[in-house]
């Protein structure tokens, strides 16, 4: 998990560049070309491998900087999948490592190398990124910005310096804290995409309503959306939203433990107990939401105009992205995303059933709870112009 020193680092994602804007922009812009350019017009699309490239490529563009190569994506896409499938059965080891570690010594094993060749892959980058800051700050501050040069993840953790430890983060270190990044947001905000894009398929009322809202707003222009037209789409607010209720990224939260024994409604929780909190089960009470399984955006539509609040400061009907201290530092960026991507994927496409088969909103349980049958969908383009 991230050191929470480092997490203003990461939760303001915002200031590592105005061009994080553009990234999207980039990343967006290849995404509805490569919908557009499918081998045979009008064949079905699957759809989550697209969402899963783009987002991944963004966030190694904010995580260090350049555009990868095609084959560094790859790579790094690759092993990080290695680790996180191989850790998911080792997480036992942490209950107590010294027996745990012979018990499961082939899994241990497995996650030793997937770790090393994480490291591999991620190492070259870092050491590339440090040459080039080092390169820039020696022309002084006024180059720095030249050409181009977006600061990135790794710069700030470059330049980071914990309270208890001397001197700044090693390259190990760096590597943790690159691969939760990369992980933390490729997975979690794909499949959010495409649980949305499921749903505007399933249910073509909502998604014609949506595409209402955003032709109000852009008119007749063949633009595509930007940041600052999202602020006036209230549905598309209201879509992502609804979304977040009603497919959980996970059934709980990361545990969390309390430094000193706390009273919880009538219950001790014992100094350094763990706390799980079942985000998955509060976003479908029935005693909070109306006919919690059905998929009904409007509920977030009668605030009077004011916008929902999902970090729990006041009171907490759901909390997608955790609350407190260790809320998910990407929430800001994981909501411009989604709003950004799905409003531009309306806004340039119709998506529809296949062969009147109707979309399976089944769930699976992976990393994050994906659809067990991945989207199939027509994209028929809408504008001419992409
Ligand atoms: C729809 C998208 C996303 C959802 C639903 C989501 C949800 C969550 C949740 C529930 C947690 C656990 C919070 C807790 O322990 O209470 C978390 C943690 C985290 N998320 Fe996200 N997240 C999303 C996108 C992102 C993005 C885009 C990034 C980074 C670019 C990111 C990075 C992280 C990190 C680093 C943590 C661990 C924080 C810590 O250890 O304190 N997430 N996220």
């Amino acid at each position: 998990m991230a050191h929470p020193e480092m997490q203003p680092h990461c939760r303001n994602s915002s200031s590592f560049s105005c061009k994080i804007l553009l990234a999207c922009t980039q990343a967006l812009q290849n995404l509805l070309e490569l919908l557009k350019s499918q081998p045979r017009y009008g064949d079905p699309v699957h759809v989550m491998d697209h969402f899963l490239h783009s987002m991944f490529s963004l966030l190694a563009l904010m995580c260090f900087g350049d555009k990868l190569e095609e084959n560094q994506i790859k790579d790094t896409m690759t092993a990080l999948r290695r680790v996180l499938m191989s850790f998911a059965p080792t997480s036992l080891l942490n209950i107590c490592p010294t027996f745990t570690r012979i018990i499961f010594r082939k899994q241990w094993e497995e996650l030793l190398q997937a770790r090393e060749l994480l490291e591999d892959v991620l190492i070259p980058l870092i050491r590339q990124r440090k040459k080039l800051k080092e390169e820039k700050l020696s022309k002084g501050q006024q180059e720095q910005h030249k050409d181009g040069y977006i600061l990135s993840y790794v710069d700030t953790l470059l330049d980071l310096q914990l309270s208890e430890k001397k001197g700044n983060l090693d390259e190990k270190e760096i590597v943790d804290l690159c691969s939760e990044f990369l992980n933390g947001g490729t997975d979690s905000t794909s499949t959010a995409l495409q649980w949305i894009m499921a749903n505007l398929v399933k249910y073509p009322h909502i998604q014609e309503k949506l595409f209402l809202e955003i032709k109000e707003v852009m008119g007749d222009s063949e633009d595509m959306i930007k940041e600052d037209d999202l602020q006036k789409m209230s549905y598309l607010k209201a879509v992502v939203l609804e979304r977040l209720r009603r497919h959980s990224l996970g059934k709980f939260s990361f545990p969390h433990a309390v430094l000193e024994d706390v009273v919880l409604d009538g219950y001790v929780v014992p100094k350094n107990g763990t706390v799980n909190f079942m985000i998955g089960q509060m976003a479908m009470d029935p005693k909070v939401w109306e006919n919690p399984m059905a998929f009904v955006p409007e509920r977030f539509l009668i605030n009077d105009g004011k916008v929902f609040d999902i970090t729990g400061s006041g009171e907490i009907k759901m909390m997608p992205f955790g609350a407190g201290r260790r809320i998910c530092p990407g929430l800001g960026l994981a909501m411009l995303n989604l709003e950004y991507f799905v409003a531009n994927l309306v806004w340039f496409f119709e998506w529809k059933i296949v062969d009147r088969v109707d979309v399976d909103l089944e769930e699976k349980h992976e990393f994050t709870v994906v659809m067990k049958n991945p989207l199939l969908a027509h994209v028929c383009p809408r504008l001419t112009r992409i």
